[in-house]
C-alpha cells in the first residue's frame, strides 16, 4: 500500500529563506499523525504541500501514491483560520460547500451529507446561529465538517486544537479517532489517514500513531527529540 505521504529531498524556499530544507520523511496509510515543532518550524508548508498548495522547490512529494493533484478528491484540508461565512449558519456554510464540491466534474465525491458530516462532530444541523455567533471550539468543529464532507481519505489539519479549552480539544480528538473507523467508501482501498499539526504535543501523546518534529525547516531525527521538545524533557525532569 502506498505511503499516505512521502516526500522525499524536498526544500521549499521564499527569496533566500527555506521554509523546509531537503526534507525526507514518510506518513504511513492509515491512523493519526502528529506533526509538532515551534513556531517557524515548517509545519504549514509541509501539511500545505501533501494538499497540493504549495509546491516544492525541490524534491518530491507523494500522496496516496500519486501527485497531491490527481488524489485531490481523496484529500481535505483544514485551514487553522477557519474559512467559513460568518453570516450563515453551520448547516448553510455546509450546504454551500456541498454545492461547490458537486459542480461539474466532481459529484461523485459527496458521500457524506452536510447533515451527516454536522451530526460526525457532534453539532445540530438545526442550530439556528450564524458562525459569527459560535464558539471558537464550534467553529472549529464546523470547519472539520466542512473537511470530512468530501469524504476524504486523507484528512490534513492545520492547527485543529488553536483557541480551544482542553475539553473541546478532547473532544476533537477523539471525533478524529471515530473518523478514522469510518469505512472507506466505493471502490477506495486503505484506510483513513489524518495528519495534524499542533503544538499541544500533550491532546495527541498516545493517541497518535506518529510523531514527526521539524526544526527550522528540517526533520529532527529520534535521538535529538528531548531537545526539540523542551517541555517535556522538564515535565520528564520535575
Ligand atoms: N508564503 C510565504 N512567504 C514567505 N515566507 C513564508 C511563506 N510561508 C511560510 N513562510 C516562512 O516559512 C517558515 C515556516 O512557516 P510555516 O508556516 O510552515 O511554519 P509553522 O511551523 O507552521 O509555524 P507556526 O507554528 O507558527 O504556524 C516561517 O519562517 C514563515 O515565515
Amino acid at each position: 500500500m502506498p505511503h499516505a505521504v512521502e516526500l522525499q529531498d524536498v526544500s521549499r524556499l521564499y527569496g533566500g529563506f527555506a521554509a523546509l530544507r531537503r526534507v525526507s520523511c514518510v506518513f504511513a496509510t492509515g491512523g493519526m499523525h502528529a506533526l509538532l515543532g515551534d513556531n517557524g518550524a515548517g509545519k504549514s508548508t509541509l501539511l500545505r504541500m501533501a494538499a497540493g498548495l504549495v509546491t516544492p522547490t525541490h524534491g518530491t512529494v507523494r500522496v496516496l501514491g500519486g501527485t497531491p493533484a490527481q488524489n485531490r478528491y481523496r484529500i481535505a484540508y483544514m485551514s487553522h483560520a477557519a474559512m467559513l461565512y460568518d453570516d450563515l449558519t453551520p448547516m448553510e456554510n455546509l450546504a454551500y460547500f456541498a454545492r461547490l464540491h458537486c459542480s461539474a466534474d466532481a459529484c461523485a465525491m459527496c458521500h457524506a451529507s452536510p447533515e451527516m458530516a454536522l451530526r460526525a462532530v457532534g453539532l445540530d444541523p438545526h442550530l439556528k446561529r450564524p458562525v459569527s455567533q459560535l464558539s471558537q471550539g464550534m467553529r472549529q468543529r464546523t470547519s472539520l465538517a466542512a473537511a470530512i464532507l468530501a469524504d476524504p481519505e486523507l484528512l490534513l489539519l492545520d492547527e485543529p486544537f488553536s483557541n480551544m479549552d482542553v475539553n473541546g480539544a478532547r473532544e476533537l480528538v477523539a471525533l478524529l479517532q471515530d473518523f478514522l473507523t469510518w469505512p472507506l467508501t466505493g471502490n477506495a482501498q486503505g484506510a483513513r489517514t489524518i495528519i495534524l499539526t499542533t503544538h499541544q504535543h500533550d491532546l495527541v501523546r498516545g493517541v497518535a500513531n506518529s510523531t514527526t518534529y521539524l526544526r527550522r525547516g528540517s526533520v529532527v531525527p529520534a535521538a535529538e527529540r528531548f531537545e526539540a521538545e523542551p517541555a517535556q524533557l522538564e515535565a520528564s525532569a520535575a
